[in-house]
Order: C-alpha cells, then structure tokens, then sequence
C-alpha cells in the first residue's frame, strides 16, 4: 500500500507529513495478523506468541516493548522472514516477509551492531547491497549520504575496531537503510550503550527517522526512548507473549530533548509503566 492510502485500523497518521526526498521509495503498511508462534523446548511445546494482531500505518513509528522473553524479537524475526508464524501471517507492503525481504524492502538493525571486522565503514554499510546482488557503485551517492545522515563524515574508510559503540550503532543504522527499507526492524539498537550515549542516539534516531520516514518497529526496554520516539507504544505481557495495550503518543515532531523532562511527557511514561506491569505501576 503506498503513503497516503486509507488508513488501517489501529495506526494513527503520522503526526506530520512524511519528509520524502526525491527517489525515496515509499513506506509500506506492516500487517501482522494474528500471529501465534509455538516452540519446542526439550520436548515441551512453549507458546511464545498467542493471536498477536498489529497494523502499522505507511511512515508510522511504533515502539514494541514488554518484559523478557514476551515474543519482541520473535515477532521480528517472523517479520523478517527468518522464522515462520504457526498460525496468521504477518504482510509488509501486502507481500510476505521473505519476499519483502528478497526486494530490500525490509531493514533491521540488532542491539550487537556485528559489523564485519575487516570490511571499512563504508564496506559494512554496503553489505545488504551485496547480499542483494545490488550494485555497490550504482549506490555510492546513497552510501554517502548515509554517513553523513548519521554523523559519520571522515570515517568513511575507518574500520570497525577504530570506533566508538555509539558510532558502531551509527553504521548498524546506516546498513539498515542502505536498501531504502520501506519498513525499518529495530532490535533494542542502543541496549548496549551507557545511558547518556543511549540518550543522545535516540534523539539522533528521530532525526535519522525524519529524514526518509521509513514505516518503524523498534524494540526497547527504554519507556523513555519509546514514548519519545513513537507514535504509539504497544506493550506486551508474557506467558504467553500477547498486546496488552497500546498508547497513542500524540507530541507534535520533531521532539526536542526537553520533552523528556516535560510533566506530560512523564505522565504518558507513568501510563505505558503501568500497562508494563499490569495496571499496578509498580517495577
Ligand atoms: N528458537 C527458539 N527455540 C525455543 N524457544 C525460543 C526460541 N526463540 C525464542 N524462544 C523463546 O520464546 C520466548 C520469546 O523470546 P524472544 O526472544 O522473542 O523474547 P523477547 O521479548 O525479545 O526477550 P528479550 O527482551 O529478553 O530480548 C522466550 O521464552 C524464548 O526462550
């Protein structure tokens, strides 16, 4: 489904039109629709996901987030094509995730950003191009652009070990985006960074976001970075892995950092903690 077509049910609109540049493909809808997925441990079946439905709008942003072990990843990974549902499906853009997959129109980026150790900045964020069969050479204006959309001008020819990990995670982005994904997977990308690094990157992630307004599922563990970011919080419980609730953020973008000191922007967190922990409130 292209941008601006009719809205599905459970997304709200981006709250700004998206920022398309010219050559951008457009985002897709994400339909995950009643999915279950069970796995067998030691020969004892154990039900990670039971009838998850989500729909994501074209250029929305939706922050998944719930305790450990409540089916985040395993959701992606089936959205990725990397593992297959038991029951439901899940379409990106109306096709399955493999498909989706095979035309670059799906990006992830993992909390362990695994760049290659011997291939330069560069090399890493061409990877997908690669894997694709894609010419690197055709794309060396998009790769350029991508380093200096995530802050990495000059470090083009640096190798991993040379970098920080917040700049490690600056590549991980810019892999992700090399295939102008029409959905973006995002995997707690900043669960191994200090807090104040984590602070800066999801700021830095919403300018990033703005920039192309790829269609966004980002796991956290962060309330903080997923009210801040999202357009919607969904939040899961576990045992089995289900959506507990979901809650509409509706801050006009972009966001400034002093949101995250806003009484309102507190308040918002204090709901999405409750919905986490049944209702209670309580850590
Ligand atoms: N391949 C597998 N085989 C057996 N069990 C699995 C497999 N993959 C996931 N699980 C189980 O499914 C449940 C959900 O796992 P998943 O990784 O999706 O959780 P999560 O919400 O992403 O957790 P975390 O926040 O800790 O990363 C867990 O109990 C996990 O042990």
């Amino acid at each position: 489904m292209s941008r601006g077509a009719a809205a599905p049910v459970l997304a709200p609109a981006p709250a700004q039109p998206a920022g398309e540049r010219p050559g951008m493909r457009p985002a897709h809808d994400l339909a995950i629709e009643g999915v279950s997925r069970t796995f067998s441990v030691r020969g004892t079946p154990f039900q990670a996901l039971d009838r998850v439905s989500l729909q994501a709008q074209p250029g929305s942003f939706t922050a998944l987030i719930g305790p450990s072990g409540c089916g985040k990843s395993t959701i992606l990974r089936l959205a990725l094509g990397l593992d297959r549902p038991d029951a439901g499906r899940i379409l990106i853009g109306g096709v399955e995730p493999r498909e989706a997959a095979r035309r670059g129109d799906t990006g992830v980026a993992f909390q362990d950003p695994a760049l290659l150790p011997w291939r330069s900045v560069a090399g890493n964020i061409a990877l997908p191009l690669d894997v694709l069969g894609r010419s690197r050479r055709a794309a060396a204006a998009r790769i350029a652009d991508l380093i200096a959309l995530v802050g990495l001008c000059g470090f083009e020819h640096a190798l991993p070990a040379e970098l920080s990990g917040g700049m490690r995670q600056r590549v991980a982005i810019a892999r992700a985006l090399v295939t102008e994904p029409a959905v973006l997977f995002l995997d707690e990308p900043f669960g191994a960074l200090d807090q104040i690094l984590r602070r800066q990157m999801t700021v830095e992630l919403q300018r990033i976001w703005l920039e192309n307004r790829p269609t966004t599922l980002f796991v956290t563990h962060g309330i903080d970075e997923a009210v801040f970011l999202a357009d919607r919080v969904v939040v899961m419980h576990s045992r089995p892995g289900r959506i507990a609730e979901i809650v509409p953020v509706e801050f006009p973008r972009p966001r400034a950092p002093t949101l995250l000191s806003d009484p309102a922007f507190h308040r918002l967190s204090d709901r999405v903690a409750a919905a986490l922990h049944g209702g209670t409130g309580a850590p």
